[in-house]
């Protein structure tokens, strides 16, 4: 068997030009859906996203804010910001873009986000909305991964899914939304016994780990479908996913590529986070009509 790609960039340009079509919507009404981003020091590999989010969210029509802040920023520093933040009619959506600096608590810092601009479903009422399946603010990687399954075809409902990785932005989320689509759900993670015998069940496999190419057809039942979480670098300095992709290709039924998988999609998802915390705005007259 060789796999079908899963192609995360046109099925985010498809998104998107949907997106866009809402944003032009609400130009009409007056109002200009502004996303804000802050980022803390300057890890590389943030900066390169952070652009990423900048670009496309330009593209999308929205306004863009990106507030760069030292490595040394202080914690009321940031969050004072973030107040001033939730406090702007012009700005929608707020991402704080993780991991922050040590002397730093995120814990603190994502409570400190408005729920109602929270893009990133970090915010715990809205992560507990998640849990009991109320409308709120999906986190944007598990959320853009529903919807490269949903539209590449791939039905979840009683299928075995394990997800391997636990973290509270991917994996934890990532195994609530596959439940409620009715998936079987395991978790797997650093402490997990004999790891390939339970993947090997899996009819989908997400690797949320982030491990270069952790993951090899040796953990793949043939015809399994395997969404590739992974943003590392290999040996050479090239992108690469958790998955082994061309050992991966050999067994599975269809596999999300890095790059041109899910990272595509988690910002499209961003954007219609805060396409829709615009919208809400609009509905409840708290959008500024200086846009
Ligand atoms: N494409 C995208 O849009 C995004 C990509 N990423 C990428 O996804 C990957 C995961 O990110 P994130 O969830 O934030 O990472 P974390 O480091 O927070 O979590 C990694 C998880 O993997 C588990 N794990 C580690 N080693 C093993 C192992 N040997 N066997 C099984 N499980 C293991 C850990 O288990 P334990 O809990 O026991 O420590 C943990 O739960 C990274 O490469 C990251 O860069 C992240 C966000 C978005
Ligand atoms: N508050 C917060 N929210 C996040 O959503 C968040 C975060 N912090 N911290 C870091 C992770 C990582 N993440 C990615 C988003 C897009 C790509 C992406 O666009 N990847 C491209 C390639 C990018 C490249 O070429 O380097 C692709 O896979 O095709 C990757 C990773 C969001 N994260």
């Amino acid at each position: 068997m060789t796999a079908k790609l899963i192609d995360g960039v046109a099925i985010g340009k498809e998104l998107r030009s949907e997106i866009n079509d809402g944003v032009r919507k609400l130009l009409e009404k007056g109002c200009q859906p502004g996303l804000a981003v802050i980022l803390v020091g300057n890890n590389p590999a943030s900066h390169t996203y952070v652009r990423n989010k900048e670009k496309s969210s330009i593209e999308v029509g929205m306004k863009s804010e990106v507030i760069r802040l030292p490595e040394e920023v202080t914690e009321a520093e940031l969050l004072k910001q973030i107040e001033s933040l939730n406090a702007d009619d012009t700005i929608h959506g707020i991402l704080v873009q993780l991991p922050l600096p040590k002397h730093i608590d995120e814990d603190l810092v994502i409570q400190a986000i408005d729920p109602k601009k929270d893009v990133d479903g970090f915010h715990p009422v809205n992560v507990g909305k998640m849990l009991i399946g109320q409308q709120t603010f999906l986190p944007c990687t598990p959320y853009g991964i529903m919807e490269l399954l949903d539209r590449s075809g791939v039905d979840i409902a009683g299928k075995h899914a394990v997800v391997i990785g636990r973290s509270n932005i991917v994996g934890k989320p990532m195994g609530q939304l596959l439940l409620q689509k009715d998936a079987t759900v395991t978790y797997c993670h650093s402490k997990t016994k004999d790891l390939s015998s339970i993947t090997k069940q899996a009819d989908v496999i997400v690797a949320a780990i982030g491990k270069s190419k952790f993951i090899t057809d040796e953990h793949i039942k043939e015809g399994a479908v395997v969404i590739d979480v992974g943003m590392n670098r290999d040996e050479n300095g090239k992108l690469c996913g958790d998955v082994d992709t061309e050992k991966a290709k050999a067994v599975a039924a269809a596999i999300t590529p890095v790059p041109g998988g899910v990272g595509p999609m988690t910002i499209t998802m961003l954007l219609k986070n805060t396409l829709r915390s615009a919208e809400m705005a609009v509905t409840e007259g708290r959008c500024s009509k200086k846009a």
